[in-house]
């Protein structure tokens, strides 16, 4: 799930775009880059890390321009090395640099074709560069260098592409163009500020970037739509895409996005206070006799729900777990050995507010389990009478393809066992989980408008469609094993 981020500005446009990075970093911790347009230079810097590990002051200072991009990097796709930090650049037509946040699902042809048909060379396994060169040929074929002729270009991708993307890309003697997957499963969101009397945009994954830089935000780009702003930061908007079902990514508020961003007019903290509101109230119908002593959050994310969860029960929050908060999220790192180890370090408990306790720990999901297993034990280590466990998500039983590494479904604690048999697992004395379709009604709120989700991970439902035996190819290539294994190699 990486962060995605471009401003048209009248002032240079680096300073404020590492600014904007390092609020969308939860989004990927693997690596980083900006791409700036100098008149007729692209100026581009990207690596391996976090933001302030890739950029020092020289990196800076070579990314002048008044219109960029920039990229928090969390892989899906091929390797984590550093030729596959974004954004990705092609030097024709025009040159074109492109962040993308997202999966493509049909890769494996879409590079044949861009080879044998298009004539061009992908030079890495990224899904992002065989979308950058679906792009450049559709807008090579278009009579001119206009909004008009980026909009034809970014159909041609609506018909090649399958998957989840958000994309922002900048164009040399045009300026950005940025586009949103015809189910609008990646959230992609728009901003405007007025500055010495001119307009100025920026369009970012979530809105929490544009409120730190000074925009304000005026609306989610709509699924299948693509934006244009040009060098001289006039706005141009267009639906690229016939209509299809509008169904964002639920994990995003369960799990990815800050709390403080809105997105698709949703805010993510109050849906993650919601799936508390619902979660509680389940445990009420089926425990009305709880023991419960405490409500204890496994930080950061299952905060805004496990908070909730006590105010329904009626008992006392309490943080019992503190944060190491220089290790970053555990979830998205690469291999399940460094999540693991992590877990650890990031998360030591206060052994007072455990101590003959039945305490109800809460977290937002259980994915492989590698965070609960864990936790749990050392709940008891910590002098617990009784550990609960709660996840403000279903059981996560199928893999997710549109931009969240989870591919492989022998690693989902979840898959293939009951929930008698994951709380075994887990080693815990009573595990509960959200209903899925609690989930979604707190997800989508009072106003209701979000009438569907791609909740594929929780209902194996994919609303692209799938081609036969792609679960197989892709759970060998993006298993921690094969992982592994092409990093040994
Ligand atoms: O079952 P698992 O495979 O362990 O995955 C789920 C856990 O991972 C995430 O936390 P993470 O540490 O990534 O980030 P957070 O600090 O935002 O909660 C998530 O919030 C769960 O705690
Ligand atoms: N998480 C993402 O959005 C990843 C984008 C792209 N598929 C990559 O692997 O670089
Ligand atoms: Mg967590």
């Amino acid at each position: 799930m990486c962060g995605i981020l471009g401003i048209v500005s009248n002032h240079d446009v680096a300073a404020q775009l590492y600014d904007g990075l390092t609020v969308l970093q939860h989004r990927g911790q693997d690596a980083a880059g900006i791409a700036t347009v100098d008149g007729t230079k692209l100026r581009v810097h990207k690596g391996n890390g976090l933001v302030s590990d890739v950029f020092d002051e020289a990196a800076m200072l070579t990314l002048q321009g008044r219109i960029g991009i920039g990229h928090c990097r969390y892989p899906t796709a091929g390797s984590a090395g550093s030729d596959e930090a974004q954004p990705f650049y092609v030097n024709s037509p025009f040159g074109i640099a492109l962040a993308h946040n997202g999966n493509l699902i049909n890769t494996d042809a879409l590079r044949q074709e861009v080879f044998e048909q298009d004539r061009r060379n992908v030079n890495t396994e990224s899904d992002s560069e065989v979308l950058l060169n679906v792009f450049a040929h559709e807008l090579d074929m278009q009579r001119g260098l206009t909004a008009e002729a980026a909009f034809k270009a970014v159909e041609g991708v609506h018909r090649r592409c399958v998957g989840g993307y958000a994309v922002i890309t900048a164009v040399l003697g045009l300026g950005l163009v940025a586009f949103r997957d015809p189910n609008g499963i990646r959230p992609l969101v728009l901003g405007k500020r007025v500055s010495d009397g001119q307009d100025q945009y920026a369009i970012a994954s979530e809105s929490v970037a544009l409120d730190i830089l000074g925009f304000e935000r005026v609306r989610d780009v709509q699924p299948g739509e693509a934006i244009v702003v040009t060098a001289r930061g006039e706005l141009h908007a267009r639906m690229c895409a016939a209509p299809r079902q509008h169904a964002p990514c639920i994990f995003e508020y369960v799990y990815f996005a800050r709390p403080d961003s809105m997105m698709d007019d949703i805010s993510v903290h109050k849906a993650r206070m919601r799936m508390g509101q619902k979660l509680g109230e389940k445990i009420l119908r089926l425990m009305p006799e709880h023991d419960i002593d405490t409500v204890i959050p496994i930080p950061d994310t299952s905060r805004d729900a496990a908070l909730e969860i006590a105010n329904v029960l009626s008992v006392k929050y309490r943080e019992g777990f503190i944060k190491n908060r220089y290790v970053g999220r555990t979830f998205i790192m690469p291999g399940q050995g460094e999540r693991a180890k992590s877990v650890r370090r990031k998360l030591n408990p206060i052994p007072l507010e455990f101590k003959n306790r039945v305490v109800l720990l809460v977290d937002d999901s259980i994915v492989r389990g590698t965070t609960s297993k864990q936790i749990v034990q050392m709940a008891r280590d910590a002098g617990a009478r009784k550990v609960y466990l709660a996840s403000a998500a279903p059981p996560v039983r199928f893999p997710n393809i549109y931009g969240i590494d989870m591919p492989s479904v022998d690693e989902l604690v979840a898959h293939g066992r009951s929930d008698e048999e994951v709380q075994t697992l887990l080693g815990c004395d009573w595990l509960i989980y959200q209903d899925l379709s609690d989930l979604e009604e707190a997800v989508s709120g009072p106003k209701q408008r979000i009438e569907h989700f791609d909740s594929s991970c929780f209902n194996g439902q994919y609303v692209t469609g799938i081609e036969p035996g792609y679960f197989e190819r892709i759970g060998q290539l993006r298993s921690d094993e094969a992982k592994k294994t092409r990093r040994a190699g």
